[in-house]
């Protein structure tokens, strides 16, 4: 049988059934996510982590292309009760190590207790603790992971929808999932892909109807391009953010972020919005919030379970922001009319910006 071990920060390895070979190390995180592990997988949130589901079998519905949010799976690892074969043989394809046979509801437990923290992984016919042991000792904490967006974000600008009628929306790929392009398009948005260190210049040439800060891994502060550019950019044109998006929005304009205990990862989050008092289900997968909104910034949707922020709005400036996923998938869709709101506030400004002076 092929070995299989993981080392959690602290020293204690657990093992498991080793399905697909190889060594690796990471964040140990989990979700309570009960369907999309196909979506979750390919998530560019989870680089430099290894995910735990905590859904007992995964893989039941098979893996089809279509519903990949990126063209590669970005947890180092993968750890769960019970894996079929089709993820198996994707995960091992990819090249990333799967551990299932584990009892996940003490991984989970220890995580809860202990906080999200590094672990090691080595799976193969000759590997040993040690070697799960020397992953573990090889891995940064996440905030460590000071140019993460690098390994996620495109290099050079991509458009899509470049003959659709809609406002323009700079995105700003911090390791954006596939369906808030698609949520956009499906909107008549022309949607301007661009690199998470793209210079305000370049930004200034599409002279877009929104600047729109996308999801991604690790630590909101690490960005300090994006921060910068929203800096540079609320004043005049509309800001919309999802997750990372929210949380940088925040840096940029005097709030400060915090590292969570252990995260919301899961698609049954509810959230409260102020406002209207309506309760929706969400998708989550976060290790950092929101901790102060700053001045210029009201909260509008807080977490049911903890109270943290999950909407926020610019006080004086055009901003919207969610920290859940609001463009679902998986997860609920209770929550796709974020993308109304983006675009309308874009399309306000877009008929009522006065034209600059030759
Ligand atoms: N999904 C995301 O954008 C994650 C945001 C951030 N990296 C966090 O873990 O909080």
């Amino acid at each position: 049988m092929t070995a299989a071990y993981v080392a959690l920060e602290g020293g204690h390895v657990l093992e498991g059934r080793g399905r697909a070979p190889g060594t690796a190390h990471g964040e140990l995180v989990f979700t309570t996510a009960y369907t999309g592990y196909e979506e979750s997988l390919t998530d560019p949130s989870y680089e430099e982590q290894v995910l735990t589901f905590s859904y007992p079998l995964i893989g039941n519905y098979g893996v089809r292309e279509e519903r990949f949010e990126d063209d590669r799976v970005h947890p180092r690892a993968v750890l769960a009760k019970e894996l079929t074969a089709d993820v198996v043989d994707w995960l091992d394809s990819e090249g990333v190590p799967a551990i299932d046979h584990l009892d996940t509801r003490e991984v989970v437990t220890d995580i809860r207790d202990g906080g999200a923290m590094k672990c090691g992984i080595a799976v193969g016919e000759d590997v040993t603790q040690e070697d799960a042991l020397d992953e573990l000792a090889a891995c940064k904490s996440m905030s460590e992971h000071t140019d993460i967006g690098t390994q996620v974000s495109v290099d050079e600008p991509i458009v899509h929808g470049a003959d659709n009628d809609g406002p323009d929306v700079a995105l700003v790929d911090c390791g954006a999932k596939g369906s808030i392009v698609d949520s956009l398009l499906d909107r008549d948005a022309t949607v301007h892909v661009l690199p998470y260190d793209v210079a305000a210049a370049d930004v200034d040439a599409l002279d877009p109807d929104v600047l729109f800060i996308s999801n991604g891994p690790g630590d909101p502060a690490n960005y300090e391009d994006a921060i910068s550019l929203v800096q540079a950019f609320v004043e005049e044109t509309p800001v919309a953010g999802i997750c990372l998006g929210q949380q940088i929005v925040a840096e940029a304009l005097g709030g400060t972020t915090t590292k969570m205990t252990f995260g919301h990862r899961g698609v049954n989050q509810p959230v409260l919005d102020l406002e209207s008092g309506q309760v929706v289900m969400t998708t989550q997968n976060h290790g950092y919030t929101v901790d102060d909104p700053g001045d210029h910034l009201e909260i509008t949707q807080v977490n049911v379970n903890d109270d943290t922020p999950e909407g926020l709005d610019g006080i004086q400036h055009d901003i919207i922001t969610r920290q859940y996923h609001p463009e679902a998938n998986p997860g609920p869709e209770d929550t796709l009319d974020f993308f109304d709101d983006v675009l309308a506030m874009a399309e306000t400004h877009a008929t009522t910006a006065v034209p600059a002076d030759d």
